[in-house]
């Protein structure tokens, strides 16, 4: 039986849509490239691990945000609701290593009331940061499923960000922090926007 049989035969069925099998082979290629042998014993099982973390770092493509901002509740708050400090990774489109960073969201609750769980909220960074990515998508995706499925008076999503492919390869700027915003509604006006970057900033 030849490697790539070897492969098909050991993946044990694939739960998600990430084609676990097709990774495993593109690694061993990746490895063969850049010299090294696939096969000694420290890698044997890499392209395995590598498709096991991939079908981690990209589950978010085969997720709906509607799953998580389902739940609601009416309760009456017409003023902001904000959550700030929400780490995340994701993945860079362009050179697919890894930013990282936090992002912080706020809404006011529209008339129909409709408020969700703190935690839908880190919820649905993960939905569209588990995908390629790059920060100001992931941003505006977070600010527009909020108004689809809160319709919220208005929103604000801001995402700070370290990019591994500023830091560790390219321009190598260790450090350099990228600040994306998007504001939707009611927060578009300025007290309210001020009042929500000034939660959001001040530390
Ligand atoms: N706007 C934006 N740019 C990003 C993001 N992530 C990475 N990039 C940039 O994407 C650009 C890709 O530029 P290219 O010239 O095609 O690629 P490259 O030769 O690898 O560029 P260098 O990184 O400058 O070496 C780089 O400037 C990256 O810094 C992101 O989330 N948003
Ligand atoms: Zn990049």
């Amino acid at each position: 039986m030849n490697e790539i049989d070897q492969l098909e035969e050991a993946n044990v069925g694939n739960p998600g849509a990430v084609d676990l099998v097709r990774i495993e082979k593109a690694v061993r290629e990746i490895l063969h490239a850049i010299g090294e042998d696939p096969d000694r014993d420290g890698l044997k099982d890499t392209p395995k691990r590598v498709a096991k973390a991939y079908s981690e770092f990209f589950s978010g493509l085969h997720e709906d945000p509607a799953d998580h901002l389902g739940t609601t509740f009416d309760i009456e708050h017409d003023e902001l609701v904000l959550v700030k400090d929400i780490p995340f990774y994701s993945t860079c489109e362009h050179h697919l290593v890894p930013f990282h960073g936090s992002a912080h969201i706020g809404y006011i609750p529209g008339p129909e009331g409709k408020v969700t769980g703190l935690s839908k909220l880190a919820r649905l960074v993960e939905v569209f940061a588990r995908r390629p990515q790059v920060q100001e998508r992931l941003t505006t995706q977070i600010v527009d499923a909020l108004m689809e499925h809160l319709e919220p008076r208005g929103a604000i999503v801001v995402v700070e960000c370290e990019h591994m492919c500023m830091s560790m390869r390219g321009v190598r700027k260790p450090g350099a922090k990228t600040v994306t915003s998007a504001v939707r509604g009611q927060l578009r006006e300025s007290a309210t926007r001020a009042e929500a970057m000034s939660l959001i900033l001040g530390k």
